[in-house]
């Protein structure tokens, strides 16, 4: 089959700027990896960002854009085409297919509601290249809860080490953003995969009101500090956990009022220690014990958050690894599954199924911008 040059764009629940990718794929199970890069947006556009989940609760429509959202969208796609011009400057590839991801500023599955910021005829218009977005929308149309959905691409990521990894199945990816999930491999079948709880968010939150940093850089502050077990405990009786999946977060669904008042880094350890909880809690409801786990995400560059999987995992004799110990830069893996689902959507295969996000049947999605 032949492959498509696609790029994928993700601008995470993290807030802390665009992923963007390179693939070469049939969609399917050929992947070759091109170039990718990281634009962080600047302390000001995140806190715009931040204040935009306030405004998007007034949201009752997918299409409403109240307040100042209809500009900030428009801002959102110019850094987006502005962040493409300048990796297609240093790269001689000339992507065919871009995914957009767009920014989530409200996710409500249960009023069959999700919203991402980015204009995608705008995209297309700006850089000259056909654009799929709103990738999450038909998935809900179809009863699911409209995410997640990398695991179609995790699923290819884990086939393409079928031989390799033949003695390790189960096997399960997490994804520590801003928001964590799981994306559980079988030897045979579709994947099962959910939204496990926070991740990253709750921790740059902290360190930037407390610290006046974004994110705890290595884990260091947290390094500093202990685990009050008290506010884990706080944070685990959500009763979030104890559903199985298909299940799926809002950012705003947890917050930093669990954690009361700590100093720094025993705050950072902490929400540290929650994350990684939140994740093997997660284990509970998958219907084996994976043996391998492959941990992506920002997530993965703060040592607690690992450390703290490795002695649950080593518990359940499972083995832990991050992306790179497999070959993949675990930084882009959301970019390259935007850019995988946007070369399935143009073939019309499925990008969710019943078992990842609760979708009645697999659906495909994503609408289509052309220059
Ligand atoms: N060097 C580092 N040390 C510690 N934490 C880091 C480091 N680099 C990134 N992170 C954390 O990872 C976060 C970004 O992670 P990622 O890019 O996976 O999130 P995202 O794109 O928002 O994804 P999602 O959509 O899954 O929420 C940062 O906000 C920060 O908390
Ligand atoms: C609604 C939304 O944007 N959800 C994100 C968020 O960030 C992580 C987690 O919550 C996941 O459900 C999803 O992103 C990933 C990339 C996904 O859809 O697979």
């Amino acid at each position: 089959m032949s492959l498509t040059v696609a790029m994928g764009l993700m601008s995470g629940t993290s807030m802390d700027g665009i992923d963007i990718a390179i693939l070469r794929t049939d969609g399917v199970d050929r992947v070759e990896f091109g170039p990718a890069a990281f634009f962080p947006y600047d302390a000001e556009f995140r806190w715009k960002l931040a204040q935009s989940l306030e405004t998007a609760k007034q949201i009752q429509h997918r299409e409403e854009r109240p307040g100042n959202l209809e500009a900030l969208e428009r801002e959102i796609t110019e850094r987006h085409a502005d962040a493409i011009k300048s990796l297609l400057s240093k790269t001689s590839e000339h992507p065919e297919l871009i995914g957009f991801h767009g920014q989530t500023v409200l996710h409500r599955p249960q009023n069959t509601l999700t919203v991402q910021l980015g204009d995608g005829e705008l995209l297309a218009h700006l850089t000259g290249i056909p654009v799929v977005y709103d990738m999450r929308a038909n998935d809900m149309a179809h009863g699911g809860q409209g995410a997640p959905l990398v695991p179609a691409y995790h699923a290819a990521l884990a086939r393409s080490k079928a031989a390799e990894w033949r003695d390790l199945y189960p096997v399960v990816f997490v994804n520590i953003g801003g928001i964590s999930n799981i994306t559980y491999v079988p030897t045979a079948g579709d994947p099962i995969a959910f939204d496990t709880g926070p991740g990253n968010a709750l921790i740059d939150q902290w360190v930037a009101r407390e610290g006046g940093v974004p994110f705890d850089d290595g884990g260091r502050i947290a390094s500093e500090g202990g685990i009050i077990e008290t506010a884990v405990e706080r944070y685990l009786q959500n009763p979030f956990f104890a559903r199985s999946g298909p299940k799926s977060l809002d950012r705003l669904d947890f917050t930093l009022d669990q954690l009361g008042a700590l100093d720094l880094s025993d705050g950072a350890r902490t929400l540290a220690a929650v994350s990684a909880r939140s994740i093997l809690k997660a284990v509970d409801h998958l219907p084996e014990k994976p043996k391998l786990w492959i941990i992506c995400g920002g997530g993965r560059k703060n040592p607690n958050i690992v450390a703290d999987l490795r002695v649950g995992a080593a518990l359940q004799n499972a083995e832990v690894i991050v992306a790179e110990d497999a070959g993949w830069n675990g930084d882009f893996t959301e970019a390259e599954a935007w850019a995988y689902l946007a070369v399935r959507a143009a073939k019309g295969l499925p990008l969710t199924y019943p078992s990842t996000t609760g979708c009645r049947a697999p659906v495909s999605g994503g609408e289509f911008a052309r220059p």
